[in-house]
């Protein structure tokens, strides 16, 4: 008999996920917990991660540890690596979740604002990969997803610092789905749509957005945020093993239009 829904279990596995305080990083933590996941979650904020860490442990009974720890700073990745290792002995999934977003049109964008974006949502997930790799390369296993998002695949006026930073992770998840999964580690993205997270919400209710989601998501909708799980939990579990640099869209149709 071929193990079916097993697959997706994920009972002493071990993952990180960056920018997991809030938003979808929380919603994936949970998600991941509910499938057996052991966690380490960062953000900046530690007063804010050790209390959505210590509600999950509550809820789901595994163990989650909070950790404030900012993805574009060296010291502070190795220093979340190193406690991942100490608290659990390995790290089988690395969500590379943590991100903004500075919306403009290009001559209001100062070029600082362009390069925090680039430093946060790119430099950030690649210094967090090239910490894990060792030990994920030692154990001969490893899953990492990248938060990309559809403004990878699309583009949006307005967004110049978000959309070229979500179109570099693309192409960085396929060049380290290629070069990884001959040391049994995988790396493939999340290509979200529209979620309501604090990221989105002070927007919610301008017209560019609302015309937005009538004018390209087909289902004509916000996404929940449960609705991000599903393809966290698969893209973390076996039952995506033979997946590697792919990209996966959870967008109510937007790209598929
Ligand atoms: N919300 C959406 O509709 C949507 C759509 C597509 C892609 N995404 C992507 O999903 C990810 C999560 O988005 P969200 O909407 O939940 O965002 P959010 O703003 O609600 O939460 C972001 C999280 O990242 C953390 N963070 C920000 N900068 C950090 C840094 N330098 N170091 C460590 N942590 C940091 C924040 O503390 C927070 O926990 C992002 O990469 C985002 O680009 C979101
Ligand atoms: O206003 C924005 O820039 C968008 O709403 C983004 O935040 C999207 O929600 C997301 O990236 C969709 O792919």
């Amino acid at each position: 008999m071929l193990p079916g829904i097993k697959l997706f279990d994920l009972t002493g596995r071990v993952a990180i996920i960056t920018g997991g305080s809030k938003g979808l990083g929380s919603a994936m933590a949970e998600g991941l917990a509910s499938a057996g996941a052991n966690l380490l979650l960062t953000s900046r904020n530690q007063d804010e991660v050790e209390a959505t860490a210590a509600q999950i442990q509550a809820d789901y009974g595994n163990k989650v540890i909070g950790m404030a720890a900012d993805v574009t700073d060296p010291d502070q990745v190795t220093a979340m690596t190193e406690r991942a290792i100490s608290e659990f002995g390995k790290i089988d999934i690395l969500i590379n979740n943590a991100g903004i977003n500075i919306r403009g049109p290009i001559d209001d964008i100062t070029l600082e604002e362009f390069q925090d974006v680039q430093n946060v949502n790119v430099t950030g997930p690649w210094l967090c990969v090239r910490s894990v790799v060792p030990h994920m390369k030692k154990a001969q296993y490893g899953k990492i997803i990248n938060l990309a998002s559809t403004l990878g695949l699309v583009g949006m006026s307005n967004r110049t610092p978000y959309t070229s930073s979500k179109g570099a992770m693309v192409q960085m998840t396929r060049a380290l789905g290629l070069e990884l999964c001959e040391y049994g580690i995988t790396c493939n993205a999340i290509c979200p749509g529209p979620f309501l997270t604090p990221m989105n919400e002070p927007f919610a209710e301008t017209e560019e957005i609302k015309k937005f989601i009538v004018g390209a998501v087909a289902m004509n909708r916000w996404a929940r945020m449960e609705e991000i799980q599903g393809a966290a939990i698969f893209l973390a579990s076996d039952a995506s093993s033979y997946m590697t640099g792919s990209m996966v869209t959870v967008d109510g149709g937007w790209t598929a239009r």
